[in-house]
């Protein structure tokens, strides 16, 4: 296949950009000082016998941003906590995006904290350490203390289960509900599916514990440092969930807690004879907390001031069509969006091979797409090219970053 990586073109890329004033971005000579896990880094783009190796490449200009939306100096101003959300379709880059901003961030003065709160964590492959085990772990590299967090959504959610637990050993809804001294009510419960969210919670329930256990962390004097906060979410479908969730859980357990109260006064003799009364106030406790964070959270995602959104896609019809969703669904829930990054573009190039020719005109109908969907053409878009080795470690990072983040 022609499809080489560019190796050909390492020594003289330069970037046009397509704003009016044309102006060039020339890359180094060549990246292997800025990448020294690999000689270079380029666009992947086409070995082409008919462009002389020194003939600098004149390609259209990847990641600027549509001109009304402040860029990264925007992003960067100001010491107080901000929150950046990056989401998107499993795969298209949301991690390294992310990861990249993190870095950005913390090379430009902020103390940040790197947080992935999706199940299947990639962060440890992104920065190429190991960043496990639900506890802070500084990054080696940036300037400034950046540090990661993965969180375990079992871990996270073991502190509910375990008020589960402690009423009799049991994981079940009815211990549970009889803990709560909700057991003869329990058939007028069930609509409010807490059973289902203990024993087999949601896709979207994994998500928000992890962030409201950040939250709950955030409360702490230990976290007190960080001025930026990234966030590295699960894919569109948790996310989605996600936002509907902490009205589910506010409306459930609040309904729970207040029907709890009511039933309190006749059952709390019998309770006191049994001895359960403290873990049933703790299992109340909990969920009140838990109801307390849920709110918080809801209020992060839709605070204008401190946190924005950022969506994260590729060049194809399929990841298109789901981000012109994600983007409806957040507005509709009023979560402050406005930037698309369109991750993995192929380069133009003087010439192109058959395959390359296909895919790039199918990243162009996407790319059209982008510009007549609705939902999608307000949005500042952003446009990042595909590199042709795989982007892991911080100089990589750096290196992307600085072509996303302006
Ligand atoms: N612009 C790019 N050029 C080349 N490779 C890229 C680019 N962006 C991301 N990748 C690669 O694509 C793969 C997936 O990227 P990443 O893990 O960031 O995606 P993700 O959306 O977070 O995935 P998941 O949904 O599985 O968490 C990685 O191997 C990454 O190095």
């Amino acid at each position: 296949m022609a499809c080489h990586l560019a190796s050909a073109i390492s020594s003289s890329l330069r970037i046009t950009n397509p704003t009016p004033t044309n102006s060039l971005l020339s890359f180094p000579p060549t990246l292997s000082h800025l990448l020294p896990f690999h000689k270079s880094i380029t666009f992947l783009s086409l070995r082409s016998s008919t462009i002389p190796p020194t003939k600098p490449l004149q390609v259209r200009s990847v990641a600027t941003p549509t001109e009304s939306i402040a860029g990264f100096d925007d992003m960067v101003a100001g010491t107080e906590r901000k929150y950046y959300m990056l989401g998107g379709k499993g795969g298209v880059g949301k991690t390294s995006c992310a990861a990249s901003l993190a870095v950005k961030f913390a090379n430009n003065g902020h103390p940040t904290l790197v947080v992935s709160t999706d199940p299947a964590h990639s962060l440890s492959d992104s920065f190429a350490q190991d960043l496990a085990g639900g506890a802070l772990i500084q990054v080696d590299g940036p300037d400034y203390p950046l540090f990661a967090l993965e969180i375990n959504p079992d871990k996270a959610r073991e502190d509910f289960r375990d008020a589960a637990k402690q009423n009799g050993g049991s994981t079940g809804v009815k211990d549970f509900m009889d803990g709560m001294g909700l057991g003869m009510i329990e058939d007028q419960l069930g609509e409010l599916k807490l059973g289902e969210l203990l024993d087999t919670p949601p896709p979207g329930l994994d998500e928000a514990i992890a962030i409201s256990k950040v939250m709950q962390f955030l409360e702490s004097p230990e976290y007190n440092m960080f001025t930026r906060i990234v966030f590295d979410t699960a894919p569109t479908g948790h996310t989605l969930r996600l936002l509907s969730l902490p009205d589910f859980l506010d409306a459930s357990i609040g309904k729970i807690l207040k029907l709890r109260q009511k039933i309190a006064s006749a059952t709390s003799a019998i309770k006191s004879v049994f001895g359960q009364e403290n873990t049933r106030q703790d299992a109340a406790d909990k969920l009140e907390k838990l109801r307390e964070r849920m709110i918080k959270v809801r209020e992060l995602f839709r605070d204008t001031d401190s946190t924005e959104f950022v969506i994260v896609t590729i060049p194809t019809v399929m990841a298109v069509s789901e981000s012109s969703r994600l983007s409806a669904s957040l507005k509709k829930e009023n979560v402050p969006v406005k930037r698309l990054i369109v991750n993995q573009i192929l380069p133009p190039s003087a010439s192109d091979c058959k395959f390359c020719a296909v895919k790039r005109k199918d990243q162009t109908r996407a790319l059209d797409m982008i510009q007549n969907d609705p939902e999608l053409s307000t949005l500042s878009m952003i446009q990042a090219p595909l590199v042709d080795v795989e982007i892991r470690g911080v100089p990589a990072l750096k290196f992307l970053g600085d072509i996303i983040w302006k």
